[in-house]
């Protein structure tokens, strides 16, 4: 090779390194819109950013003579980094609730009462909404006037219920009544769908582990300090910073909490809307103890509204409890029932056989919590030893009897769902578990999945809702449609030992916050990322809505999609309904993509392109919106870590070129390890090729690709 040449090699390398080192630089903000920010190298230190490659002389710089694979080359020491580098009555009655308490639970709570709940059976009421009928007391006061300040859309300070001195309990503070018109307003500003972040405070492990608080909090933004090993193994931090609608320390209270997430929509339940309250977080991080709090104060206000602005108007509480263990429901307040859902004539949701209790105080309310805590399944993982691995429905509802007296059931008005949801992990913990684990871990990505997509959905105003995506969502389907509300409470870890878990459980928040409209408005920092990613993107659940689905026909009030096909309750075939709990099982390597790569939704999805109900009516089963939704995923997870594969199989061809210009490096254990390298990288590409093909396969037998280029 002449001088020339090599002379202008050199400059076309240093060129591309230099561009490769500008993309890399700018890359902080690409690889954080997929996913993979992890990879980029975005430090504290000095040394984060990539020198040219001719540092290495890796293109025969330096010196000047010399060259080809045998080239002696000076390692030149640099630092570079590629770093991955009551009055009521009660109907029937089933002796309820053991007398257990929980100490913690009464902690503040008022109204003493009786206990006398009734068994109820959903199936057996008329779930057609009230017409919203003139009523004269409808525009009196309202005690929900405080809520306000840091609700939803406002930023005024607000006056907390809890901090009125002198006020008998249970009583409106006069100072507080405002007119109930107003509460409307307020009501109709309500976001669709809320995300808060909730950090919990160093636990004694984490503190006896030494780990560092790495997630720090400003306002209502946050930013986790993940401490990362460069090739040379020295360390660095790199930055992920995030915003949120709300984000709360770990000095906040449980009060607070429920001032900032529910509060807000405890009124607008009395106006026929249905409200998701959920809790998100790997197992661990606080999402029972933000939970549990959360009904009891949302029953305590909507007692106090049925008291006194809806005095003697006919409106009731019930209050059901139930869980979702490997797909099937079971009542906690019934001895873990197996439960069955329906859908009634007006596809209402029914779960056929939960005990819906009729409640009056909170005492009741909080006895019945804890007997549906108590018998909560809990089992044991490699990550936490007594962990929730169901997700568990509170619901608060509403209902009014249609002529004022109880001879007919009354109907329901509106519902407040709070769901504690099983550990976000689950899929994720993929050492020293059973089957059984992981086929929890499974079922619990695909609900997790389920319930993003039908977020999306939801605040996509789409017609269709891919409720079926899991039992969990088709339970709440109810919640997913018309007058809804949705507040997502993300729960993370301090401790540095949960970085990656906390990471993804940001990365969902900021998935689902970035699907709010109402997001835009907000200067989030990733914004122009996530914009970006929004516009060039549809969930694949869009252009789903299979023949199944038709539109709305504007009379249900609800506004509730209509389904033709009948909804038929999966049957519990199994026998055992108690779960039973192994340890030390192992791991198979497939089947089941880990939870972190599900939770992070890239850029790089294909454009999906939407065809009419007619294009795709051989798409009209559950089952195959399913399947396609876990191909999907499947692909893009595939995607992401033939990505990262990539990166590393680069480290290692750098490392390669380092040795290589070392000086005595032998000719054939570079090819050797070259080769080797080739091959995988070949084998990398043909695997993501292969599953493209399948996936490209799938969407052609179900119409739904329309460009022929795919990617
Ligand atoms: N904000 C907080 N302040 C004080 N203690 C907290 C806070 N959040 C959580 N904890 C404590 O941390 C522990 C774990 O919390 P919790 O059981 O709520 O986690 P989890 O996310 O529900 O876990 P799992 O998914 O396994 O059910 C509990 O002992 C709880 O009391």
């Amino acid at each position: 090779m002449n001088g020339m040449g090599r002379q202008g090699q050199r400059s076309t390398a240093t060129h591309h390194q230099r561009q490769y080192s500008d993309n890399f630089l700018e890359g902080g903000r690409w690889l954080q819109s997929t996913g993979l920010q992890h990879l980029h190298s975005s430090t504290t230190t000095t040394s984060s950013s990539i020198p040219p490659l001719q540092d290495y002389n890796f293109y025969g710089g330096g010196g000047g003579g010399g060259g080809g694979a045998q080239g002696m080359r000076t390692y030149r020491n640099a630092q570079w980094s590629f770093n991955g580098g009551s009055d009521f009555l009660v109907e029937a009655n089933t002796p309820p609730v053991g007398s257990r308490q929980s100490s913690h639970m009464r902690n503040g709570e008022d109204s003493p009462g009786e206990f006398s709940p009734g068994l109820l059976d959903l199936h057996s009421f008329d779930t057609e909404l009230l017409p919203e009928l003139p009523n004269p007391r409808m525009y009196e006061s309202s005690i929900f006037n405080h809520v306000r300040g840091r609700s939803f859309d406002d930023s005024d300070p607000y006056i907390s219920i809890n901090k009125q001195v002198g006020r008998a309990p249970g009583l409106p503070d006069s100072s507080l009544i405002k007119n109930f018109a107003a509460d409307k307003e307020k009501a109709s500003s309500v976001a669709k769908i809320k995300v808060v972040v909730r950090k919990r405070p160093m636990n004694k492990k984490e503190l006896a582990k030494n780990e560092e608080d790495i997630v720090e909090t400003l306002s209502n933004s946050l930013t986790v300090h993940e401490t990362k090993l460069k090739v040379d193994l020295t360390e660095y931090v790199e930055k992920h910073e995030f915003v949120f609608d709300a984000v709360l320390n770990e000095e906040v209270s449980n009060d607070e909490v429920y001032r900032e997430t529910v509060e807000p929509i405890v009124p607008i339940i009395f106006q026929r809307t249905k409200a998701t309250c959920f809790a998100y977080g790997q197992t661990g991080s606080g999402k029972t103890y933000t939970m549990k709090p959360l009904p009891i104060k949302a029953s305590r206000d909507i007692l106090r509204l049925m008291h006194h602005t809806y005095r003697n108007q006919g409106f009731q509480l019930f209050v059901s409890f139930f869980e979702i263990y490997g797909g099937k429901l079971f009542d906690l307040l019934s001895d873990r029932k197996k439960l069955c859902m329906r859908e009634d004539g007006k596809q209402q949701v029914c779960i056929v056989g939960l005990q819906e209790y009729r409640v009056s105080d909170i005492e009741m309310i909080k006895d019945l919590i804890e007997k549906g805590n108590a018998t909560r399944s809990t089992g044991t993982t490699g990550a936490n030893e007594e962990s929730s691995r169901s997700h568990a429905i509170l619901q608060l509802a509403i209902k009014r009897s249609v002529d004022g007296s109880d001879t007919k059931p009354p109907r329901l008005i509106g519902k407040l769902s709070f769901i504690d949801l099983a550990g976000s992990e689950r899929g994720a913990d993929t050492t020293d578990n059973d089957k059984q684990t992981r086929l929890e871990g499974a079922e619990i990505n695909k609900s997790l999945l389920a319930l993003k997509e039908c977020i999306r959905a939801l605040d996509n105003d789409k017609s269709h809702i891919p409720f079926r995506g899991s039992k969990l969502t088709e339970v709440l389907r109810d919640s997913f449609v018309g007058n809804s509300r949705t507040v997502m409470i993300s729960c993370i870890s301090p401790g540095s030992g949960s970085c990656e878990h906390t990471l993804n459980t940001l990365r969902y928040a900021d998935r689902v916050k970035s699907l709010s409209k109402g997001s835009t408005s907000k200067k989030d920092i990733l914004s122009s990322t996530i914009n970006l990613k929004e516009s060039t993107t549809l969930p694949l659940s869009s252009v789903l809505p299979a023949a199944s689905t038709l539109e709305d026909d504007g009379t249900d009030a609800w506004g509730d999609p209509d389904e033709r096909d009948e909804f038929v309750a999966s049957e519990d075939s199994s026998g055992s309904e108690k779960p039973t709990w192994k340890e030390n099982g192992k791991l198979e390597p497939y089947g089941q993509p880990p939870l972190e790569d599900n939770l992070r939704k890239p850029n790089g999805q294909p454009k999906w392109k939407g065809r009419s109900k007619s294009d795709i009516n051989s798409a009209n089963s559950d089952d195959d919106l399913n399947a396609l939704l876990q191909e999907e995923e499947d692909l893009v997870n595939a995607h992401r870590k033939q990505v990262e594969e990539t990166m590393k199989i680069v480290r290692e061809e750098m490392n390669l070129l380092v040795e290589a210009d070392q000086p005595g490096n032998q000719l054939d254990g570079y090819i050797n390890k070259l080769n080797a390298i080739l091959s995988l990288k070949a084998a990398g590409i043909l695997q993501l090729q292969n599953r493209l093909a399948h996936f490209q396969k799938q969407l052609k037998d179900y119409n739904v690709l329309v460009s022929s280029s795919g990617y």
